[in-house]
């Protein structure tokens, strides 16, 4: 079995609202893909499908060679499910969250597990602190810790790092990667780009649909997606002019440079040409960013969505 997560035409649906719309994810072992998309896209609503906590709508497959329906139980025992808000007891240290967590999954080897997760993620000298008490970046570790307990193959990891610094998180991508290493399957949801940079792969979604699947290089590479830099005196502050013509789909100040795109290179040619003769404003072409590809697609997808 080489592929963790093999699921097809995934529905979910709210009343009359479709939030996740034939949603079709391949994931080999070992791997770690990025899950992104805007706010309320269906990321959550997908990873709970795939670990077996909720029941899709329609579609199928399977998570870990198991079926996402039927043998839900198997797939959440190898499963480690990282919500989004902080779901331990702030009035417990750290050891005796990760003995809870344990217990209430009867696990055996208490101790031995314990200890070993403590040290794996640098806990051990604080195990004795309240959670309560600990700072975004440690409270998320401790989170891992309690998630990777019961030695799960796959994690699935629900904006892992939202609000932590980013010494922390990189820490924390640090511990990804070498889970990883060891052969688990990461699928984690990121509003970061850098995070999204980190991953092996990257899965987008918008408006419960796939939009782009593949590495940040293919990502860039397919986009179709033309851009330019402009720096010199008043570059970055074009942007709310140029936001607004035909054929850009971002343009965003950097510091003191403008970065502009579009997916028509013409367009975008003749969207910069008044600037383009300025002599104070050097024009170079850029690659896209994952961050316009995203912007991009995110546009695209309101155009075609419902009422949009
Ligand atoms: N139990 C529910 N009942 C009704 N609607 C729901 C329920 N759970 C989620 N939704 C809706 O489904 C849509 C997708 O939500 P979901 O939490 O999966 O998105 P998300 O991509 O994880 O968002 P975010 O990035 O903000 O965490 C949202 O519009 C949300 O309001």
């Amino acid at each position: 079995m080489t592929l963790a997560i093999d699921v097809h035409d995934l529905v979910k649906r709210y009343g009359t609202r479709t939030v996740v719309d034939r949603f079709s994810l391949s994931l080999e072992r070992g791997r770690i893909c990025g899950f992104l998309g805007p706010n309320g896209s269906g990321k959550t609503t997908t990873l709970r499908m795939i670990c077996g906590l909720l029941t899709p709508d329609g579609g199928g497959g399977t998570c870990l060679g198991y079926d996402l329906v039927r043998d839900r139980e198997e797939i959440k025992r190898q499963t480690g499910y990282m919500t989004q808000r902080f779901g331990l007891y702030e009035d417990l240290t750290i050891r005796e969250n990760l003995e809870f967590v344990a217990r209430v999954y009867g696990l055996d080897r208490l101790k031995d597990r314990i200890d070993r997760s403590l040290e794996r993620l640098a806990l051990t000298t604080r195990q004795g602190q309240l959670a309560g008490s600990l700072s975004g970046g440690w409270k998320q570790r401790l989170a891992l810790a309690a998630c990777v307990l019961h030695e799960p193959k796959l994690l699935l990891l629900d904006e892992p790092t939202a609000g932590v610094d980013p010494k922390a998180r990189r820490a924390f991508w640090d511990e990804i990667h070498a889970y990883a290493a060891d052969g688990i399957t990461v699928l984690v949801s990121t509003h970061y780009m850098d995070e999204a940079e980190r991953c092996h792969e990257i899965a987008y979604i918008a408006y419960g649909a796939l939009m782009a699947r593949g590495t940040a290089h293919d990502i860039i590479r397919q986009s179709g997606l033309s851009a330019f830099i402009a720096s010199g005196a008043g570059a970055d502050r074009l942007a709310a002019k140029l936001r607004e013509a035909p054929g850009v789909s971002a343009a965003a100040a950097f510091g003191t440079t403008l970065h502009v795109c579009g997916p028509d290179r013409a367009a975008l040619e003749r969207a910069i040409a008044p600037w383009r003769g300025d002599p104070g404003i050097a024009w170079e072409e850029a690659e896209p960013t994952l961050e316009d590809i995203f912007i991009h697609l995110m546009g695209r997808a309101q155009d075609n969505a419902p009422g949009g």
